[in-house]
């Protein structure tokens, strides 16, 4: 895992607690805090890598749009040959900092083309793997369809994206129940009931999550031909989206 504070940023919060962003506070407590936070996350990193391995051929490239410290682009660096490009993307400053820190320290670092800008502003051309993990539940939800179709404009034939969302219940008990499950997972990794309270009430109206079956009707419209479901633990789900 990559080096991390402990996340206590939520303990010590003022109230009304801010709208959360990804500012220095945040990427100096990143690994620990999505450690805690998402259930399944270092299978959902990893999965990255192994669909990398499976689909990335020398001369295209993978995408890591919203790479925050660059967890999948390591993940991917580690499983492709050496003629496979890597673009991270992310607009918070501090975090691509600290992955352009990481990669200095990293055998074929230079492989990783780190760009700190909006994912609605690169061009994604060549592309056999594109991860948004955990990224596009913080974009307008009116400016999901368009990102999605440029990503799959970009790809090469036989290309896959990974997305990984946390996503909602629409059904009342669903949601009660795994939204109880969720917070029992954070109270088990030590976060305190003042500290989830916080994240909630900072979260609400910036990560915008949408039901499974609205991202799998979209991925569809936007022309990705097929839609597999790789993973589901209790609200976070990935799908691999074929061009
Ligand atoms: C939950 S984190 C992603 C975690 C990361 N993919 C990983 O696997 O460790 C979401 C990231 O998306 C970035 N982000 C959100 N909106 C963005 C946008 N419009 N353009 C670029 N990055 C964005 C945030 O700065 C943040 O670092
Ligand atoms: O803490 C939560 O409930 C989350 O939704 C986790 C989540 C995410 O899904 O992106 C939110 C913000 C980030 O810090 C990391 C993880």
């Amino acid at each position: 895992m990559q080096h991390s504070d402990p996340d206590d940023l939520f303990d010590r919060a003022e109230m009304p607690v801010a709208p959360f962003e990804f500012n220095a506070d945040v990427a100096r407590v990143f690994p620990d805090m999505v450690r805690r936070s998402v259930p399944g996350y270092a299978d959902l990193v990893a999965l990255c890598g192994l669909v990398a391995r499976r689909v990335a051929r020398p001369g295209t490239r993978c995408y890591d749009l919203g790479c925050s410290l660059g967890a999948v682009s390591l993940a991917m660096l580690a499983r492709t040959p050496s003629g496979v490009g890597i673009v991270a993307v992310d607009n918070a400053r501090a975090m691509v900092d600290g992955l352009a820190r990481r990669l200095a320290e990293v055998p074929g670092g230079e492989r990783v083309r780190v760009c700190c800008a909006d994912v609605r502003e690169v061009e994604v051309a060549d592309a056999s793997v594109v991860a948004l993990n955990l990224t596009l539940q913080f974009l307008p939800p009116q400016a999901r369809a368009g990102l999605l179709a440029r990503i799959r404009d970009g790809m090469v034939p036989g290309g896959v994206l990974v997305l990984a969302e946390k996503v909602r219940f629409d059904d009342a008990a669903e949601a009660a129940l795994v939204t109880a499950l969720h917070e029992d997972f954070k109270r088990a990794n030590g976060y305190s009931e003042l500290a989830i309270a916080g994240k909630r009430a900072a979260l609400e109206r910036v990560l915008v999550p949408e039901p499974a079956a609205a991202h799998e009707q979209r991925l569809r419209e936007v022309g990705f031909t097929r839609v597999t479901r790789l993973y589901q633990h209790l609200n976070f789900v990935a799908w691999a989206a074929w061009t």
